[in-house]
Parts: structure tokens; C-alpha cells; sequence
């Protein structure tokens, strides 16, 4: 018998799939901003090669990781240099230079443009497709919300199974979703802790359409939905943890200070705040699932995918303690968590 199968925790598939489209032209772009003839010629820090090739360092940090794990650049003792295969066919300079053939790319590839308008300003395409997403602004029509609830749910479902199987949540009665999109993630911790009572959190346009995929299923007495501007008002109190999925990711380091400082100021003593994202390596050199999203978050968000150690320093400058992660086996996501001492 043939037809649709239910959800699994892993969708490495699609993810591999969808983040192909960055491989190409972050290469392209490289080429066409002198990136391997730089790094073909001597080893730099970021810094160095900000300057040297005239771009915004922030942005090209994010452009290294994901040259880094294409196989053309790597990282030594925090200097960057090209890898024999680019200094090969990558190098203007080199008998074999490919540059002849991608040329053509940048015209007809449009993400090209994006990421070398990103990499030369450090701030997003000032398109109305990347212009930022509307929660930005702290609110949103209803058509928007419902548009982005629909695009978090598929995204989120797997990986919000993988964080639903953490023993962790089997230690706790009330748990608050923070920045929820459709509630995905809360909706399958519930239905994975059967005590577990569950606020989703988010602006209340969001809040809506979560309670529409919560009464679906059949959780609407164990999820309640609190419509609040994380950023400019209080948030409910009581609950043992706050959960935050592709929340910090979306925002600067600065900012996510602010949202751990209030996520400590709400939980008790004791009280544990959990992070699912998805963790680019200590090095900040890879791997490829993690620097091809943060190049999704460069050309959309403000923010960009975190290591652990970033991580660290964020969550222990406003007091919490014991940070630490681990992979969940939902896709490519980590759960990073910490303590209220
Ligand atoms: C990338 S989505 C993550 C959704 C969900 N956690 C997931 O992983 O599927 C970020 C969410 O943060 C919410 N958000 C952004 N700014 C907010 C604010 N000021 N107050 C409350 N929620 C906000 C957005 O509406 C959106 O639902």
C-alpha cells in the first residue's frame, strides 16, 4: 500500500537539498571579490582579507565557514588560506583557472547578487524579498503570520521530534515556547511528555495561527498561546524552562543578551533555558549544513548561526550556568541548554 508516511526526525534530505543552492555562488562570489587569489597567495586573518579585498568582515566570516567546508579554503592557527584545489582552479593567476567557465553563473544565478551585495555591505539585499522578515517590526498582518507559520511548521517538524525525545523534558511540568511560529516544537514536546503543560509565546498575529495547528492537535487543553512582544513587554512567569527554537539565530549577539537576560529574570531558581538550533563548529570552519544556513540568515535576519562557545558567552554574561549541547538526532539541530543558578 502506497501514500503519504508520517513525520520522522530526520529530514537531512531535504535540508541537504534546499542548502545546494548556496554551494555554487558563494564560490562565484569569491572568485569575483579576489577571495582565492588572496588566500591563493598568502594566509590572512579575517580581518586582513576584509580589508585587503574591501568587504564587511562579519559577512565574510560567514562566506569563510561555507567556502571552508566546500573544500576550498581552510583555517589554521586563525589565518584563512585557499586549499591546493583552489589555488589550482580557483586562482586567477592558475594555468587551470575555472574562472572562464563560472563567470557566466553571476549573471544567471540570482542568489550571486544577494550574497555579494551581503558580503560588500554586511547588510541585506534591499529587495522586498529579503527586505527582513515582518516580525521585525513587531507585528504583522494576519496573511503574513499565517505565511510564515506554514514555512517554520515544515521546516521545524522534524527537528522539533528530535528535541521532543530529550529526557530532559520529562524532568519538568511547565514549559514556555518563546518565538513559537506554528507551536511546532512546543506541540511535540507535549504530545511527547503527556504532563507537561505548554505557553507558545510569540507576536499575537503568530499566536493565532499556533492555536489553530494546536486545537489540530488536539492539545488545546494542555497549550495555551500568550501574544506577547518578547522585546518590549513582560513575559509570563512560572514556568520551569524557556525554549527557543531558531530564535536566537535571527538576532546579533547583542540582542540575544537581551533575550537571555529576560528569559534569567523570568524562571525560578533552578529554572533551565533550552536552545534548538543548529551549531556551526568551535572554529567557526563548517560544517557545510551549518555555514550554508547561516549564509540563509546573513541574506535574511539579522543574526547568523552560533558555536557553542558563542553560545556560552551570551547565556553566562547575564548569569546562567552549566551551558552545554548536544546533537538530538532531529536533522542537523543541537539543543544547547543552561541554568538559573
Ligand atoms: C525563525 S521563527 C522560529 C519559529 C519556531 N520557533 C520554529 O523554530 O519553528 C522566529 C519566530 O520569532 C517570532 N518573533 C520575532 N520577533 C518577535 C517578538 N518581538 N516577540 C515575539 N515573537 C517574535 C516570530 O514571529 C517567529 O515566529
Amino acid at each position: 500500500m502506497m501514500g503519504p508516511l508520517p513525520p520522522s526526525a530526520d529530514d537531512r534530505l531535504i535540508w541537504d537539498m534546499w542548502e545546494s543552492q548556496f554551494r555554487l555562488p558563494v564560490a562565484t562570489v569569491a572568485d569575483e571579490v579576489g577571495t582565492f587569489r588572496a588566500l591563493g597567495n598568502a594566509a590572512l586573518t579575517t580581518a586582513e582579507l576584509a580589508s585587503e579585498i574591501r568587504v564587511d568582515e562579519r559577512a565574510l566570516g560567514i562566506h569563510l565557514a561555507a567556502l571552508a567546508s566546500s573544500g576550498l579554503v581552510e583555517k589554521r592557527d586563525g589565518r584563512w588560506a585557499a586549499t591546493p584545489a583552489a589555488r589550482t582552479w580557483m586562482h586567477p593567476d592558475a594555468e587551470g583557472y575555472w574562472g572562464g567557465f563560472l563567470f557566466r553563473f553571476r549573471e544567471t544565478i540570482p542568489m550571486h547578487a544577494q550574497l555579494l551585495e551581503t558580503l560588500r555591505t554586511g547588510k541585506r539585499p534591499a529587495n522586498a524579498q529579503t527586505g527582513g522578515p515582518e516580525w521585525e517590526r513587531g507585528h504583522m498582518t494576519q496573511e503574513a503570520a499565517e505565511r510564515i507559520a506554514r514555512f517554520m511548521h515544515a521546516h521545524s517538524m522534524a527537528p522539533a521530534r528530535g528535541a521532543a525525545a530529550q529526557s530532559v523534558f520529562g524532568g519538568i511540568s511547565s514549559l514556555m515556547d518563546v518565538g513559537c511560529g506554528s507551536g511546532v516544537y512546543g506541540i511535540e514536546i507535549a504530545r511527547a511528555n503527556p504532563r507537561l503543560q505548554v505557553t507558545l509565546l510569540d507576536l499575537k498575529e503568530m499566536c493565532s495561527e499556533a492555536a489553530k495547528f494546536v486545537e489540530e492537535a488536539g492539545l488545546t487543553g494542555r497549550i495555551t498561546t500568550a501574544g506577547v512582544n518578547m522585546f518590549e513587554e513582560d513575559w509570563p512567569t512560572g514556568h520551569e524552562a524557556h525554549f527557543f527554537a531558531n530564535v536566537f539565530h535571527d538576532w546579533s549577539e547583542e540582542t540575544n543578551k537581551l533575550l537571555a537576560r529576560k528569559s534569567f529574570d523570568a524562571l525560578p531558581s533552578g529554572g533551565k533555558i533550552l536552545l534548538s538550533e543548529i551549531l556551526m563548529d568551535d572554529d567557526g570552519t563548517g560544517p557545510w549544513y551549518a555555514a550554508s544556513f547561516s549564509l540563509l540568515m546573513l541574506v535574511g535576519t539579522l543574526g547568523k548561526q552560533y558555536t557553542l562557545p558563542e553560545f556560552r558567552e551570551i547565556l553566562e554574561s547575564v548569569g546562567f550556568t552549566d551551558v552545554r549541547a548536544s546533537r538530538t538526532g532531529g536533522g542537523y539541530y543541537s539543543l544547547v541548554s543552561a541554568t538559573k543558578p
